[in-house]
Parts: C-alpha cells; structure tokens; sequence
C-alpha cells in the first residue's frame, strides 16, 4: 500500500477509535446523571422524561462499567489492562444475574441495590428490576469486552456487537410505546430513554473500537467503500429507529389505526431506503470522478508534455525514494542516463520542429521498452534517465544494449538519431547525487568511445 494510503487509513482509525472514546464518555456521563437524579430526587436526571421509566442505580453502575471497559479497550494503554477484565466480567455478571431472576423467578437482592431510601416509590413498582433488555444488553457487553480486549473471537465479538446494536435499536423505538400508550402492553418490562440510548451508543463504540479487523476495517479503509460506509452508516442506523418509534407513538396516542401505521412505516422505510441507495450511488459516482480528476493532475504534474515520459520532479521523487529502500536492504537499483548523439547537428541540419519530432519518439521508445515499476524521465534537454529497480548491473547493461538496438532500428521520420547510455548500479547508502554522476561519467565514457554504446559505470571503489 503506497503511504499515502497508509496515512488515510491511520486517519480513519484514529477517527473510529475517538468515536468509541466519545460513546464511551458519553454513556458514562448520562449514566453518572442518573446516578446524581437519584441521589438529589431529580426525576428529569433520572429518566430524561419525567413520568416515564428511569435508569436504575445498578443499571447506571452497568453502564458506568461499561464505559470504562470500552475505554480502556479502545485505548490500551491509558488505563491497567486488567481493568477493562475485571469491569466487563462485573457488568457480565449483573446481566446474568439479573436474566437469572426474570426467567427462574428468583431473588438475589440485587434490584433495590443503591437505591436511596424512600425513592422506591420513583420506580413505580416493586421490586426495581432492571428491564429483560437491559439485562441481556450487559450480558453482551460483558462477553464483548472479555473477547474483544483479549483479541479472542475477535469475529465473534463483532457478532455480538451486532446482537447489542439490535437491542439498543430495539430499545429505542419500543420508547415509542412508553410515549404513546397509557397502558404498556410490551412483553417485556419498559426501560429508560437514557438506558436505551447508552445500550445503543454502547453497541457503536464496541464495533467501531477495533478499526485493525472485523466489520470496522472498511470504515478506516482510504476506499471508496470506506467512504460510503463512513457517511451511510449512522443515517442508516438512525432512521429505522424514528420510523418505528414514531410508528408506535401514533399508534400508542390512537392518531392512526394498527394497520395504516404499519402500512406508513413500511411505505417510509421504502423510500428512506431508496433515497438512501440514490445518495450512495451519487456519492460514489461523484467521488470516483474527483478521483479520477486528481489522478489526471498528478499525472500531468509528473510527465513531461513533449514526450510523455515522467519530468526531471518524477525522477527525482522516485530516485530518492528507491535509494532510501537501498539503504534499508531494499533491492539493487540501476540507472541508465541517455543522450541523444550529436543533436544539435541534427537540429541545425533538420530544423527544431524536427528535433522535437525526434524527441516524442524517444519517449515513445523508452516507454514501450521498460517494464512496469520501471520509470523513464527527461532528464533536461536531449538527456533521458531511466530507473531500473530490482536488476544488477549486469542486466542493466544489457537493458541499455537492447535501447541502442531499438533507437538504431527506429523508423525515425527524418533522420536516424542514436544513442549512447551511461549505467550505474546504487550501492547501499549511495545518494542521488552520486549515483547520477557516476552514471554520467559512463555516458561521457560513451560517447567519447564513439557514440551509439552503453558503457558501465565504474564502482567506486575502483
Ligand atoms: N528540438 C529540440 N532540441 C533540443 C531540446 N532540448 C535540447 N535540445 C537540443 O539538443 C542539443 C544538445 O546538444 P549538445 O548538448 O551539444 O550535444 P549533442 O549535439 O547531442 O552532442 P553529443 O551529446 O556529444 O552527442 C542542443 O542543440 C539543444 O538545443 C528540445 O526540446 N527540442
């Protein structure tokens, strides 16, 4: 991957993984809330909607935990590995514990647990329990981050990633019914606006908490995946979730019947789909034509207008970044430096417009002759370059013999034109300026030997 790439996709990933540290703040921010509303009796801190359901204290103590799971889990390192264990085991164990109650109809005498003296009222039933949903939701999000931060299942934590998004989303548009019905006839028992919107950011921080793999990686990808994934994703999320809670409250308030809410929410899902794949489609189309328009300028701002190999900048970028893998172990490099023989003759005799002509086909030459990863520039004037990675010297000379035999073959349009070739192999460490000089000394070598030849440049050490 060119390190361009590489960057943008650290861009993304940092983006992600401050994402999972903004949920998780906030979750512990609206749960530490909850916590205060109970301390001070302040129902609008509790449940967000005074008279509806609140978070419970042990519920705002799960989340307050979970947060602190999904932080330290996106962050290693700012906090002791172990706690992000020991926080999702605790939230983990409350999830089953309290499953354990609703489905054997049992006691453990955790649903009163910090709940200040005379505010059981504020529940508004007995015991406090926290819902079905939030239960499972802390079941979840303790098996995720005992997998997650161990890098155990990693897959398999995505999965239940997936499973708490759906409750989180559950959760929220079933708040549509707490709005709208007098009496909740839900099969399961209510839980707050604030419980259901930390379930659901919970549900985001985990699956964006590991940009490196899963589900993740094509939101930190630089592509034009990436990039729709990035900008569809949260509408995506979103919208089902204010169709079916809207959908539930004018059916809670009797504004329409059962049928004409669900035939609306199925017609708005419909079109909010649609318009969805309609922004998508547009959004790619029109990327890939920004694209395609940055590739045409950095192209045209590496080539060479008159003969359409790459310019004296293309060549020097590319040389320094070859030597500089030189000098890492990287493979040999070679470079040939080419001049055209006796050109100003050939201008004088045959005209400058000639000369130019003469000059477009041996561009056209030297790109036909190299291979891909190989790079060909004018060099200035009548002096061309040509990069050869990962050949020694020996192939090198060889690759100039074969360029003399093409250039001499040519069908030029007004008169032959030859060259002679200077090659040099980079030792490791060589700068640019050292390697271009050694190369030159051979192409002087070349030509004072007659022209029409490639000759090898010396080591340095001879
Ligand atoms: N037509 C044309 N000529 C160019 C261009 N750039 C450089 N030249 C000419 O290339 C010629 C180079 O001449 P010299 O450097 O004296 O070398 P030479 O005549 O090729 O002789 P040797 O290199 O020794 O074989 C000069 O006359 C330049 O004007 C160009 O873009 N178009």
């Amino acid at each position: 991957m060119e390190p361009a790439a590489i960057d943008e996709r650290g861009k993304h990933a940092r983006w992600l993984e401050r994402s999972a540290l903004t949920a998780s703040a906030a979750v512990a921010i609206i749960s530490l809330l909850a916590l205060l509303g109970w301390f001070l009796d302040l129902p609008l801190l509790r449940s967000v909607l005074p008279g509806h359901v609140s978070m419970k204290p042990n519920t705002a103590i799960g989340m307050l935990l979970a947060a602190t799971a999904l932080a330290s889990c996106a962050r290693p390192g700012r906090l002791p590995p172990w706690v992000s264990g020991w926080a999702s085991l605790a939230v983990g164990l409350l999830g089953a514990a309290t499953l354990s109650q609703h489905l054997f109809d049992i006691e453990l005498g955790i649903d009163d647990l910090l709940l200040p003296d005379g505010l059981e009222s504020a529940v508004g039933r007995q015991p406090a329990r926290m819902s079905e949903l939030t239960a499972i939701a802390f079941l979840l999000v303790g098996s995720i981050g005992l997998m997650a931060c161990r890098r155990i299942g990693a897959w398999f934590a995505q999965v239940l990633a997936l499973a708490l998004l759906a409750t989180g989303l559950f959760a929220l548009s079933a708040y549509g019914f707490a709005m709208g019905a007098e009496n909740l006839q839900l099969p399961f028992l209510p839980l707050g606006l604030n419980t259901a919107v930390c379930v659901f950011l919970l549900a985001l921080g985990w699956l964006v908490s590991q940009p490196g793999g899963g589900l993740a990686r094509v939101l930190a990808s630089p592509g034009l995946g990436g990039e729709l994934g990035r900008r569809t994703l949260g509408p995506a999320l979103v919208a089902p979730v204010v169709v079916a809670f809207v959908a539930q409250l004018v059916v809670g308030r009797n504004w329409l019947t059962e049928g004409a809410a669900i035939t609306g929410m199925a017609v708005a899902s419909g079109l909010f789909v649609t318009g969805l794949v309609w922004w998508g489609a547009d959004l790619l189309d029109r990327l890939e034509r920004e694209r395609a328009h940055s590739r045409q300028l950095q192209a045209s701002v590496h080539t060479d207008d008159l003969t359409g190999v790459g310019n004296r900048r293309a060549f020097d970028e590319a040389l320094a970044a070859l030597l500089a893998r030189r000098a890492k172990g990287g493979s040999p490099v070679c470079l040939l430096m080419l001049d055209l023989d006796n050109f100003k003759r050939y201008n004088d005799t045959h005209g400058h417009l000639a000369g130019d002509r003469a000059l477009r086909l041996a561009g056209a030459l030297l790109r036909a002759a190299i291979r891909p990863g190989d790079l060909a520039a004018r060099y200035g004037g009548e002096e061309f370059a040509v990069l050869l990675p990962g050949i020694d010297q020996e192939r090198a000379l060889m690759v100039a013999e074969r360029l003399c035999r093409d250039f001499r073959v040519a069908d030029w349009p007004d008169a032959p034109v030859t060259i002679s070739l200077g090659v040099a192999e980079a030792f490791a460490g060589e700068s640019p300026e050292s390697l271009v000089s050694r190369a030159d000394a051979a192409l002087y070598l070349a030509k004072a030997a007659g022209r029409d030849r490639a000759v090898a440049a010396q080591s340095p050490s001879a």
